[in-house]
């Protein structure tokens, strides 16, 4: 299901834009200065980490924010203490861009990650010539030669995998990867059902010295504690700083935690 979503996603993606030659992405992702140390900005430390998204709309939300100037909102995410951005990059179903994303590249000084569904190296190559330094790969989408081959793609080009899973066995399979960051998200991609408790029931699964990351369904400072409590090193949050507000201050109460 995911997975045929995903090459949905992307064969749309690839039709609806002039494609440049693999040849000419790689050479462009080449060229780029080095990505940023994104597993560096995330390690663990005394307060919660957040990881501020840049999200227009969702499938299972609709439209959320207008978000004319992502660059800008990058910088309000920086200055209020975001250890990297997330954009959105899907457009169909998102609304975002890969111009959305070298936008907040040139905005900010941490590190970028890029969200979308990732299915082909070209993709890959992309986000690096875009300036991302964090691509994310959803286990449910992607079967073992393809996680495998993208995961040791995104390394070899410098940046860092953000490996999503969805349940025990999703997390095993990232572990045996050699994933350094992993997520766990709270939302079913398939049926868009949120579960709340599935980061803390699976947090002792993490293997040591993986950042831990909980994804989705914070909608104010009582479910980052709740996700710092079960073990959460970082929390990534779309909805709530695009819609709530003033992002910094949003940030701040988060980053007490
Ligand atoms: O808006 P929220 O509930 O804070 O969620 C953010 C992020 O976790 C969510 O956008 C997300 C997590 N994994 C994804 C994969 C594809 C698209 C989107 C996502």
């Amino acid at each position: 299901m995911l997975a045929e979503l995903t090459a949905n996603s992307v064969a749309d993606s690839l039709a609806r834009r002039e494609l440049k030659p693999l040849e000419a992405v790689e050479a462009e992702a080449l060229a780029r200065p080095s990505a940023l140390d994104a597993l560096e900005a995330l390690a663990p430390a005394k307060h919660v980490k957040v990881i501020a998204e840049i999200k227009r709309s969702s499938p299972s939300r609709g439209p959320l924010a207008d978000i004319a100037d992502p660059a800008a909102l990058a910088r309000r995410y920086e200055l209020g203490g975001a250890s990297a951005v997330s954009v959105l990059t899907e457009g169909r179903r998102f609304g975002g861009s890969l111009e959305d994303l070298a936008a907040v590249r040139q905005a900010v000084s941490i590190p970028v990650l890029r969200k979308d569904f990732i299915a082909t190296p070209y993709q890959v190559f992309e986000a690096r010539a875009a300036g991302a330094d964090l691509v994310l790969l959803i286990v449910a989408a992607l079967d073992e030669p393809t996680l495998a081959e993208l995961f040791g793609l995104v390394g070899e080009l410098g940046m860092t995998a953000l490996i999503e899973t969805h349940s025990a066995e999703e997390l095993d399979r990232a572990a045996a990867l050699g994933a350094r960051l992993i997520g766990v998200n709270a939302r079913n991609l398939s049926t868009f059902e949120l579960d709340r408790e599935l980061f803390g029931s699976l947090a002792d699964r993490f293997p040591a010295g993986t950042v831990r990351v909980a994804e989705s369904a914070v909608t104010g400072v009582a479910d980052v504690e709740r996700y710092r409590a079960a073990g959460a090193d970082v929390v990534l949050v779309g909805e709530a700083l695009v819609t709530g507000g003033d992002p910094i201050a949003n940030l701040s109460s988060f980053l007490a935690v």
